[in-house]
């Protein structure tokens, strides 16, 4: 079989290989999954004006991103259950993010623990994501763990009050994890803890975790220019803007569309990222020019990981950074800092 030539090759690869309800599990999104297809038709909406004869050279993909050197602005976004994709799990996927030089992301629901997903990639950059806990004392338990695995920023998802529904897996019936498998992070004793997503977590929580930990804090999922200042106001390190790839509320705006009025509210005073939709180096592009520092790509590493596990990763990422160089040669770009809003325009 010829390999996949990109990322909607991975996918069908992977579709094929894994279990149709996992495969629904990763694929899918809340309510009509409006917004699951909003955000690659919002990409695809807009169009690029590349400049000629600027003499660019050969363009540097590298970014620093929370005092940690990523070789391509494109990171692996926190996303769940990766042994469900490959025996090997969030390991697999630490060791292509360490061999792509980005960071990785771990999902707070990781099937590996994240102390194990540091030893395996011990060259791995990783960032722990968080969904705060209401017991405050077990969300502590969680950061230290993260923090004494090395860690080196904490992202807080904020877009999880409640689950979205998610009918695919209704329908399916995919509601826990096959046996032999668990959210490791979420152990407690001799217990695993169920992930709680509290309506009652609010910005005070934020100020305890800042207190909690001198690990810059990123909120990731705020979607409001008014939200994006007052994250700034709790002394937010970064910021995602993130509709979860359509996961929660259903019928959000893509994030591409949201992106420009959060980098405006941000001003500069702390990295602006976007997930959701990412499929190509154009994307990526895009993105920047409309203000971001870096993108972060969910579903194209499980297409990468169950296609072919750590190498399938590896390709994925490796293919997104070719694409990303490319577009920004053709776009006459030095390197991803070399792009502006007016490179970009709806079509
Ligand atoms: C299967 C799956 C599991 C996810 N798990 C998490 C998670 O544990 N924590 C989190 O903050 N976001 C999670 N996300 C959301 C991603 O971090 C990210 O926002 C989204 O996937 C970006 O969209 P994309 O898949 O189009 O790249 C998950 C997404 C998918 C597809
Ligand atoms: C286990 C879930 C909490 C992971 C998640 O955030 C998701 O499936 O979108």
């Amino acid at each position: 079989m010829r390999p996949p030539l990109n990322v909607r090759e991975f996918e069908e690869v992977a579709r094929d290989r894994l279990h149709p309800a996992h495969y629904d599990y990763f694929a899918g999104g809340a309510g009509d999954e409006t917004t699951v297809r909003a955000n690659e038709a919002a990409f695809a909406r807009l169009a690029l004006l590349p400049r000629v004869l600027r003499g660019a050279g050969e363009p540097r993909t590298g970014v620093t991103l929370l005092g940690d050197r990523a070789a391509m602005p494109v990171l692996v976004a926190p996303t769940a259950f990766h042994r469900l994709a490959d025996p090997e799990g969030e390991k697999a996927t630490a060791r292509a993010a360490a061999a792509a030089g980005t960071i990785m992301i771990v999902s707070m629901a990781s099937t590996v623990a994240v102390e194990d997903v540091a030893t395996a990639a011990p060259e791995a950059t990783l960032w722990f994501q968080l969904y705060v806990q209401p017991d405050m004392a077990f969300t502590e338990r969680i950061v230290r763990r993260a923090e004494a695995a090395g860690c080196t920023a904490l992202v807080v998802t904020v877009d999880s009050p409640g689950r979205g529904r998610r009918e695919r897996d209704l329908r399916n019936g995919f509601d826990d994890l096959p046996e032999g498998m668990c959210c490791e992070n979420l152990r407690d004793g001799d217990r695993v803890r169920p992930i709680v997503m509290s309506p009652d977590i609010s910005w005070r929580h934020i100020d305890l975790l800042r207190r909690m930990t001198e690990l810059p804090v990123a909120l990731k999922g705020v979607v409001r220019p008014a939200d994006a200042c007052r994250a700034l106001d709790h002394g937010v390190s970064a910021l995602f803007v993130s509709n979860h790839g359509g996961r929660q509320l259903d019928t959000l705006p893509a994030t591409a569309d949201l992106l420009p009025g959060i980098v405006a509210a941000v001003g500069g005073a702390v990295p602006v990222l976007l997930d959701g939709g990412v499929r190509r180096g154009v994307d990526v592009v895009k993105a920047m020019a409309l203000g971001a520092s870096a993108v972060a790509v969910g579903r194209p590493v499980l297409w990468g990981l169950a296609a072919e596990g750590e190498r399938g990763v590896a390709r994925v990422l490796g293919l997104l950074r070719e694409e990303v160089e490319r577009a920004l040669v053709l776009c006459g770009a030095a390197s991803a800092h070399d792009l502006d809003p007016e490179l970009v325009r709806p079509c």
